[in-house]
């Protein structure tokens, strides 16, 4: 019984984790010869509060700084 374990972050939507799954359904059974009805795709989704690396938690991470500044502007229409 194959098994393939996504672990992200979380804040995907219900679409993206559908087409992900089906995406790696097709490329196992394309190219690990996997029968789609054996195969088990389970997403673990841990919040940037509680992923580290480097020794930096995903929050604190530059880049997600300035994602989320950017976001907000949006959000207040700046
Ligand atoms: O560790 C990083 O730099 C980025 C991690 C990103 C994810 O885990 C994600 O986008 O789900």
């Amino acid at each position: 019984m194959p098994f393939v374990i996504v672990e992200m972050w979380e804040g995907r939507t219900v679409e993206q984790k559908r087409n992900l799954v089906r995406a790696i359904t097709d490329a196992m059974v394309n190219e690990a010869a996997c029968k789609p009805d054996h195969l088990h795709v389970v997403i673990h989704e841990t919040p940037k509060a509680s992923w580290g690396r480097a020794g930096v938690l995903g929050i604190d991470m530059q880049e997600n700084k300035q994602a989320q500044a950017a976001a907000d502007a949006e959000e207040k229409g700046q």
